[in-house]
């Protein structure tokens, strides 16, 4: 069936997917009912999808709630070296053909899975409920970052296939000259598990809008929310090997395909381990191999929030609180790192004790605002890191493990702790905040810039001379001023950050796009 053509004159501009209010009973109901629709599927059966044919394998991968350990959510195809190999001919194939198909429709396919994600947007919220473990609210988010991701990029590509007419080259006598933005080839997309919906669907979109095709590995801890994403291109009309999908180990799959010579460009987002692993394989020239490998990596962080002595504590005790614990800590952006100049150091430590106190922890299905850790793994990781934090610090909230039947975790805070302590320097992923005193709000922002880290923070003052010096001087790409460090908007904050937090893509910015694109210049004598 033809679908309806749109340009990006003709469309209504860009907005913000709006988040759910789920205190409406209306709101609150449609997302239990999407939560018992989505468990009346669980121990589903779900296949790898190699060109559109859907394969079942004898290995799998066990998906489980980790609010609820006995609980399989999906028993996933594992792909092989072999079936990875499938893949790339299978999406080289593709891209002979999606390579020409027109900017206009590629973009279409994105707006038509745009408006279909939002009128499934609970059944896609509580997929992430289960499998990984989010809240209602940071679900819905999630879900709202990724229909944002579809329907900004769909205009930002044809925006960029308009460049000649919005940003016309230098003239010059005699010459016709335009610019164009070809894709680069087959992509590797390999998403996190902890925005499953948003990073899978942002990364993948961004991909084949520019018209290249894409293998599809997605984490091992939440396949099933990708799968899901990937039907609904499928329903959507993505033509079989643009898109396929191929869970399996990342050490395996994943550094194979990493270094097949017809990879042309890997878009990873995770650890900081596995991003300098994999942008060190690309960086080797396979035999037969005809192209640089681009790697657009966007990795770890050990943000954190600095506050001085003329700030609003009390709000800045809140945004401490929520950018460290929302989605239990497991945020690149999470602020585990308090700062605050020691004028105000004991008051604040006071707040933030009390507001982890009435932090509620329980099953994410009943919306409670702590939910568990990813997986076992996760959890022994972070148990560890509460002690070392009992030897480096003075615990104000939590310590230790938490009721119920997964991997939950107490909120935890150390306060006293040195800028180069462990819980200070490493990332950590789970739910712990480490507190610094600093002696004025100049060695605050030292103290913050000093980790190998370079994602986001938050500065908390009320006098305009600072906030100009900590927005020159705190070295981060996303950087926010009396907020809290997580939660940017696509369009709005355009995210990605230095150092050893990755390549900075800007995800959700003007200039993503670009990473997954390569420009040619023709030009004719008139
Ligand atoms: N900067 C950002 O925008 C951003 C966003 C989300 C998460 N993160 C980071 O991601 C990490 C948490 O996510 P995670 O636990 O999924 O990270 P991870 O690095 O363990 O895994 C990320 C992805 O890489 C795959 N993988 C593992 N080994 C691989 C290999 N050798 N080759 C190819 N792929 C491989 C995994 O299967 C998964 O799909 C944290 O460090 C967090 O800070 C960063
Ligand atoms: N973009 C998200 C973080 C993604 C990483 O986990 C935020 O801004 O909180």
């Amino acid at each position: 069936m033809a679908h309806p053509r749109s340009r990006s004159a003709d469309l209504p501009a860009f907005a913000n997917e709006p988040f759910t209010d789920f205190t409406l009973p209306g709101n609150k109901a449609a997302m239990e009912g999407a939560i018992a629709a989505f468990k009346s599927k669980l121990g589903r059966h779900i296949p790898l999808t190699i060109g559109g044919r859907r394969t079942l394998t004898e290995e799998r991968i066990v998906s489980i709630n980790p609010g609820k350990t006995d609980e399989i959510v999906g028993y996933v195809a594992k792909a092989t070296r072999e079936h990875a190999e499938e893949a790339m001919s299978a999406a080289l194939e593709a891209f002979e053909s999606w390579k020409r198909v027109g900017v206009e429709e590629r973009a279409d396919l994105l707006l038509r899975a745009a408006a279909l994600m939002r009128s499934r947007k609970h059944a896609f919220s509580a997929a992430m409920v289960v499998e990984a473990g989010k809240n209602w609210s940071e679900a819905d988010a999630d879900t709202a970052e990724a229909i944002d991701f579809l329907g900004f990029y769909a205009r930002e590509m044809l925006r960029l296939s308009e460049a000649n007419a919005l940003r016309p080259l230098v003239r010059t006598p005699g010459e016709n000259n335009r610019i164009e933005y070809l894709p680069l080839g087959v992509g590797v997309v390999v998403p996190p598990w902890n925005f499953p919906l948003a990073i899978c669907a942002g990364m993948t979109a961004a991909a084949i809008v520019c018209g290249n095709t894409v293998v599809l590995k997605p984490s091992s801890l939440t396949p099933v929310v990708a799968y899901e994403f990937y039907s609904l291109l499928e329903e959507v009309g993505l033509p079989p090997g643009v898109v396929n999908f191929l869970p399996g180990s990342g050490a395996d799959i994943g550094d194979y395909l990493t270094a097949h010579p017809r990879t042309r460009f890997v878009s990873f987002t995770g650890s900081k381990e596995v991003g300098l692993r994999i942008n060190k394989l690309a960086a080797e020239t396979a035999e037969d191999q005809r192209w640089i490998k681009r790697v657009i990596a966007e990795m770890g962080g050990k943000d954190g929030v600095v506050v001085d002595e003329t700030a609003d504590l009390d709000a800045a005790a809140s945004a401490i609180v929520a950018g460290a614990f929302g989605f239990q800590g497991q945020k690149c952006s999470a602020g585990s790192r308090a700062i605050v100049v020691e004028q105000v150091y004991d008051e604040i430590v006071g707040k933030i004790a009390a507001a982890i106190g009435k932090l509620t922890i329980g099953l994410p299905e009943t919306n409670a605002q702590i939910g568990p850790v990813a997986d076992r793994r996760a959890y022994d990781k972070i148990l560890d890191y509460i002690d070392v934090g009992r030897a480096e610090g003075r615990l104000i909230a939590g310590g230790g493990k938490a009721e119920g039947n997964g991997y939950y975790i107490e909120p935890t805070a150390f306060a006293d702790v040195a800028p180069q302590a462990r819980i200070m320097q490493e990332e950590i992923f789970g739910p712990v905040l480490a507190i610094a005193k600093a002696k004025d709000y100049k060695e605050a922002i030292e103290i913050f810039n000093d980790t190998e880290y370079g994602l986001t923070g938050s500065f908390f003052s009320k006098d305009e001379d600072r906030i100009a010096y900590a927005l020159e001087e705190m070295f981060c790409g996303n950087l926010y001023v009396n907020r809290k460090c997580t939660g940017a908007l696509v369009g709005v904050h355009p995210f990605g950050g230095f150092n050893m937090s990755g390549t900075d893509s800007k995800a959700g910015g003007y200039d993503y796009l670009l990473l997954f694109a390569q420009a040619k210049l023709t030009s004719r004598r008139r």
